[in-house]
């Protein structure tokens, strides 16, 4: 069995991050697909994220056109920070013989050495990395052995930094995140979204 694990903390999620999945779909041809929004990513710790619910609502909406495209909520429910060695232990345990592959963009790629227990979370899974705002994927120093699996993916300019700019702006956000997303951020009044 091959499980694509897609973590983030998807605050809010975004047509990059779909764009990423959809690929990765494509690619490796998983038997499971999981979205898992991060509980507390204990690097960002200045950032007030929106509720857990609330992220996962949107993910449903975001991923809401394929059937393959599931959403695990685990990290949520954990206490303390979100370690992605946890979460890869997790599923080892629960599926022995099942193959991990956890998808990140460059940007967390090239941060990995500080994750907690990097050499675990290289252990158990696949890394399968993408190019991320015109930075090309390269190995950072100090990265533990690792499998690699490089996805060509267009270059994808949108962050969940840039949305939330954005509605600070009082732009339309659409074209960022897709309709349903920002009527649910609109509805909810997230990220201070004026009515
Ligand atoms: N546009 C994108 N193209 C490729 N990968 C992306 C893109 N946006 C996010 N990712 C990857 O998706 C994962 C989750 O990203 P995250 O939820 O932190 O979104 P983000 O846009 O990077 O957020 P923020 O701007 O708040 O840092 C990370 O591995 C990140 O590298
Ligand atoms: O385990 C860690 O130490 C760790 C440190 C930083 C990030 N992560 C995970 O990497 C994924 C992407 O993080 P982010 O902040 O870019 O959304 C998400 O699943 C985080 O929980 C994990």
């Amino acid at each position: 069995m091959k499980l694509a694990l897609f973590g983030g903390s998807f605050d809010p999620p975004h047509l990059g991050h779909l764009a990423f999945a959809r690929l990765a779909l494509d690619a490796l041809a998983p038997d499971r697909f999981l979205w898992m929004p991060a509980g507390r990513q204990w690097q960002k710790p200045d950032q007030v994220m929106a509720a857990g619910e609330h992220r996962v609502q949107m993910l449903q909406r975001l991923i809401a056109g394929e059937p393959r495209f599931a959403v695990d909520d685990r990290e949520l429910h954990r206490r303390g920070p979100s370690f992605t060695a946890d979460t890869l232990n997790e599923f080892a345990q629960q599926d022995p013989g099942a193959e991990l592959m956890f998808l990140i963009g460059q940007d967390q790629y090239a941060r990995l050495p500080t994750w907690y227990r990097a050499e675990t979370v290289a252990a158990l899974a696949t890394l399968v990395v993408v190019p991320r705002a015109g930075e090309a994927v390269v190995t950072p120093p100090g990265m533990p052995a690792h499998r690699l699996q490089v996805l060509d993916l267009p270059n994808t300019p949108i962050s969940s930094t840039a949305v939330r700019d954005a509605i600070a702006h009082g732009d339309d956000i659409s074209p960022l995140v897709g309709a349903d997303v920002a009527s649910y951020i609109d509805s909810h009044r997230l990220y201070g979204k004026k009515p």
